[in-house]
């Protein structure tokens, strides 16, 4: 029996294998997780799929544009059965306001997440940005903002989890990309595979055991799955982790 807290990042470019990786997984997973790369590619055929096999979609298009725009994709992400729906925080209140009444009142099926600083940010991005703050408080701000526009779920860093839960409090879903494989005995250090070679792209990251560890509800992991060697024993191995750090929390 599966946590139910992980989400598989399906990031491929062909439906088929989205299906395949996804559903040999799905004794693992809470959701699986339909990003650009796929939803570009095959429109609402990306998701039709998961829908027949019961697997929640978290669909992640973290969409960043006026307010009118975004309720009306709102709708249709709602219409193809996405369970959970990404959006920028940076937006601005009233898209996040507007959002998340249209979910509302299209059935309050879809569950909208507002995105705070994208793992793959760091100090010097911010700086970069014009953001005159740290990643931790700059996602504190953000998901502020968004929560008080009525928005109850959030992308952040495993980095930041522990301080947006004490800012957000418990009615708060928190979920952590960026989460990346435990060296083996060595608790808490990740094996970053891909950054050696500059080509793994996340800056701020922990294994999937510290962010539940610091409050995260569920966590996404990609590339640790989809390029795993054997990706049904790395999904099942990442669920004990977080079934291990929940059972220390409790
Ligand atoms: O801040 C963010 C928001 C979303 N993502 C998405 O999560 C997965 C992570 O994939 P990995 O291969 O495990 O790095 C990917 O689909 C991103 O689009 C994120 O990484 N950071």
């Amino acid at each position: 029996m599966s946590t139910g807290r992980l989400i598989f990042a399906a990031d491929f470019a062909d439906v088929d294998e989205a299906r395949r990786a996804s559903l040999a997984l799905q004794p693992h997973l809470g959701l699986v997780k339909i990003g650009l790369e796929l939803f570009v590619g095959a429109g609402p055929q990306a998701l039709s799929w998961a829908r027949e096999a019961g697997l929640p979609v978290f669909l992640d298009l973290k969409l960043h544009d006026i307010p009118a725009t975004v309720e009306r994709a709102v709708d249709r992400a709602v219409a193809l059965g996405a369970r959970m729906l990404t959006v920028h925080a940076g937006g601005g209140k009233e898209m996040l306001a507007r959002a998340v009444r249209r979910a509302e009142a299209a059935g309050d099926t879809c569950t909208i997440v507002a995105v705070t600083v994208l793992t793959s940010l760091d100090d010097a991005d911010l700086t970069q940005l014009g953001i005159d703050a740290k990643p931790d408080a700059h996602a504190r701000r953000l998901a502020r903002l968004a929560f008080d526009q009525g928005v109850r779920a959030f992308v952040c860093s495993p980095e930041e989890v522990a301080t947006l839960r004490v800012e957000l409090g418990p009615m708060a879903t928190l979920i952590t990309p960026g989460v990346r494989p435990e060296i083996p005995g060595l608790p808490g250090a990740t094996f970053n595979a891909g950054s050696a070679k500059g080509s793994d792209d996340q800056k701020r990251v922990a294994t999937a055991r510290d962010a539940i560890a610091r409050g995260a509800d569920y966590v996404v992991v990609g590339r640790p799955i989809r390029d795993a060697a054997d990706p049904v024993a790395a999904a099942a191995s990442l669920d004990q982790s977080v079934r291990e750090a929940l059972a220390g929390r409790a």
